[in-house]
């Protein structure tokens, strides 16, 4: 890390106005939707007037504070119209400049002949299976003689391409079955959620660059530190480290067969018992995902075949092969010439790909070549930092099948899958630097599927009956891994290089905001999400805190964005309709009806999200409980009179800071938007539940006003009889 304080993160200070570009036709849209929401007519003002907020006034807002609030709508509303981009219809996309791999039809591979042109590549099927529990699963190698020391391409002549391929593994071949039974223990106890980071070496260009190497890991501690070179404000530079904790982490030096071990290799085992996995690779253009996925697949089916030959022999399990891309947020067949596919959805909502081909496959070297077809056939671009850069998500699947009775003559039905995926590189939805219309496209939909894919692995630890799965084409595939008994691998690739740490910093956020998720934190209390992620980074943090600067101490923005990303994609999911002002009745006799719903802090029908739960938070802070249920009609005395003005008057300067109080985090919660601000966030249904906050604030404030005043009239009326009567 010598020298790290010399370079400046490129790429963080070149694109600080990269939301620029786009202008909107009403900056003041959020106090413009205030004052209409308030009642219309500049009631919004009269009542931030009557709250002692007219500094909020768009009128009184300083041009400062103007530009300050244009700034947060604009921003939020790019989020909308990045939106709108997705209704274009994505053109095929083009071929990739790879060579073609040398295809063979061989007699082996063929397109499924059970798959009747409508694949069904979910396992609802599996349901109807009777559980049979499979003799001799995950016993000791012992019986097939491997304690003997003999590998199983001894025993398999059909292996020995494997075995040539496999020579490379540190851990000797036969192990992967020497250790059954503590594979079975293991993908029993493998997390549902596994969160791995692999950094890759600087490469030719970045060294040649002089780029600094700005990552540290520590793989017996599983933690990685960034190191963040900023500048003060007296241009004065300093370094930021930035640590994350995660389930395991690799470094430069690792080889693909110990990413396997690390990742894929333990929940093998568990497809042939009913598990849907997943893996998949996420990170910036260029970090390493295509190196990091590509070798996995045929690892995995190399172990599989191995399991289905030897520990399931003549148990009438079949290996089905696809291989398919989402571009666009359509779908293609990588091993069809680029098919067009579409996916439907039964009557019992399982999702179909209709026309996917299917390969029942039995040995490596066929997978190998169905592999290698499908890589060249994927969608490429060059970008600055990979001239072969993955333009769409590729999804591989390798299924296990088996007939009802186990034999050959009836259809098959899905027993386990492990899916693999490629994503397309996570940062080029955000890169307006892009123009051309296609690869925003490109972008948009790649934003969302990301961002949908976190929500359901974040359902799915949770175990929430429902799964956002409908967030986006990818996670709508995905389905059936999402459901069930199901494990998911996330393996963020980070590049080393110190222009890259804008982006590596959002991929271990967005691997920490995972991670964070896995603990079965609930989603409602953002508070305990908080705590997670805390708890995540901050032992490391904490013992570092000594040695750090002072600007360690300041807020991290990777907290901000989690908490707002968390936010925006909550409010997706709550389509609750809240309360608009204009349903509000301001009279007195509305006030007392709805009084004992106000008093009980809305419990019902605001308790949903995490921002209403800090309001609410706020509302407990103030004294509701306390305020005494007093009857005007019972009073008698000037005193009496005297003090329920003052409770009057306490209740409404309560309700003031409370007001005040919401504005601000209101206020806070805006800022956070903007750093999470990414087009299909949905941001227009969080900016409309924060306008029915503070409208519902403001209707509270007028009605308060109304009561006070009543009040007040009734005092100075009891006043006037009080003199008329004399001494
Ligand atoms: N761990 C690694 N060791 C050595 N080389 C690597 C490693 N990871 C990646 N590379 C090299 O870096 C380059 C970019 O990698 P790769 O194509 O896998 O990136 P990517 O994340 O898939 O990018 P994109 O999202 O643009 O498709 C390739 O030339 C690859 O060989």
């Amino acid at each position: 890390m010598n020298g790290a304080a010399a370079v400046v993160g490129g790429r963080q200070m070149q694109r600080p106005g990269r939301h620029r570009q786009r202008q909107y036709s009403s900056d003041n849209f959020f106090l413009d939707s205030v004052a209409t929401g308030a009642g219309g007519g500049g009631a919004g003002n009269k009542w931030l007037q009557s709250a002692g907020l007219h500094h909020l006034q768009s009128s009184s807002l300083t041009s400062a504070q103007q530009v300050e609030y244009s700034r947060m709508l604009r921003s939020m509303r790019k989020g909308m119209s990045g939106d709108s981009l997705l209704s274009s219809e994505p053109s095929t996309p083009p071929l990739s400049s790879r060579s073609s791999s040398q295809w063979k039809n061989g007699d082996v591979v063929s397109p499924s002949e059970l798959s009747p042109g409508i694949l069904d590549i979910h396992s609802f099927d599996t349901e109807l299976l009777p559980e049979m529990p499979v003799p001799g699963l995950y016993e000791s190698a012992a019986p097939f003689g491997y304690a003997q020391g003999r590998s199983l391409d001894d025993l398999e002549p059909s292996f020995s391409a494997s075995k040539q391929m496999n020579n490379n593994r540190v851990v000797p071949e036969s192990n992967f079955l020497k250790s059954f039974s503590a594979d079975k223990e293991k993908s029993g106890s493998v997390a549902k959620i596994k969160v791995v980071v692999r950094k890759r070496p600087l490469n030719k260009k970045e060294i040649a660059k002089k780029e600094e190497d700005i990552i540290t890991i520590e793989q017996n501690l599983n933690s990685v530190t960034v190191h963040e070179t900023k500048l003060k404000v007296d241009l004065t530079e300093y370094v930021e480290k930035h640590e994350f904790v995660f389930d395991a982490v690799l470094d430069e030096d690792v080889s693909n067969d110990e990413v396997y071990r690390e990742t894929v290799e333990p929940i093998v085992p568990a497809i042939f018992q009913r598990t849907k996995a997943t893996c998949f690779a996420y990170g910036q253009t260029g970090s390493g995902k295509t190196y990091t996925m590509q070798p996995l697949p045929l690892k995995a089916s190399q172990d599989i075949l191995r399991l289905m030959h030897h520990t399931y022999r003549n148990q009438g399990f079949q290996l089905f092969f696809s291989f398919f891309e989402i571009y666009g947020g359509k779908l293609f067949d990588l091993l069809n010439d680029r098919r067009k596919l579409c996916m439907r959805e039964d009557g019992k909502q399982q999702v179909c790909i209709v026309g996917l081909q299917e390969f029942r496959v039995s040995n490596v070297d066929t997978i190998k070549e169905l592999i290698e077809k499908g890589n060249a056939t994927r969608s490429t671009g060059t970008t600055g930092a990979n001239e072969e850069s993955s333009r769409s998500h590729a999804i591989l699947q390798l299924a296990i099948k088996k007939s009802v009775d186990g034999s050959e003559s009836k259809p098959a039905r899905v027993i386990g899958k492990l899916s693999f995926i490629d994503l397309a590189g996570s940062e080029r939805g955000a890169d307006t630097t892009d123009n051309d219309k296609q690869t925003r496209i490109e972008g948009a939909e790649i934003n969302k599927s990301l961002l949908a894919l976190k929500e359901c692995i974040r359902a799915l630890d949770n175990d929430q009956t429902h799964i956002p799965f409908r967030g986006s084409k990818l996670t709508e595939v995905l389905r059936d891994s999402f459901i069930g008994d199901s494990r998911t691998v996330m393996i963020s690739c980070i590049s080393p290089n110190s222009g890259s740490c804008e982006h590596t910093l959002n991929t271990l956020r967005y691997a920490d905001r995972v991670k964070s998720l896995s603990k079965g934190s609930n989603k409602k209390d953002i508070s305990t999400a908080t705590n997670l992620r805390e708890s995540t980074a901050a032992p490391l943090s904490n013992a570092l805190s000594a040695f750090s600067s002072p600007e360690d101490h300041a807020p991290s923005g990777r907290e901000e964005r989690t908490v707002a990303s968390s936010y925006a994609s909550y409010f997706r999911e709550q389509t609750k309709g809240s309360t608009a002002v204009e349903d509000y009745d301001y009279s007195e006799e509305a006030y007392e009806q709805d009084k004992p719903s106000w008093k009980k802090g809305k419990s019902d029908a605001y308790s949903a999200s995490p921002l209403e739960d800090r309001v609410r938070r706020v509302d407990s802070c103030t004294k509701w409980k306390n305020v005494p249920e007093v009857d005007a009609s019972d009073l008698h005395s000037d005193d009496d009179l005297n003090a329920l003005l003052k409770e009057e008057e306490d209740l409404v300067m309560a309700h003031r800071g409370q007001v005040e109080d919401t504005i601000n985090i209101i206020r806070e919660e805006m800022k956070l938007l903007d750093e999470a601000d990414q087009p299909g966030n949905h941001l227009d249904e969080y900016v409309s539940r924060l306008n029915a906050i503070l409208s519902q604030k403001a209707a509270g404030i007028i009605k308060l006003q109304a009561r006070l005043a009543h009040f007040q009239r009734r005092l100075t009326e009891h006043n006037v009889l009080v003199s008329s009567l004399g001494p």
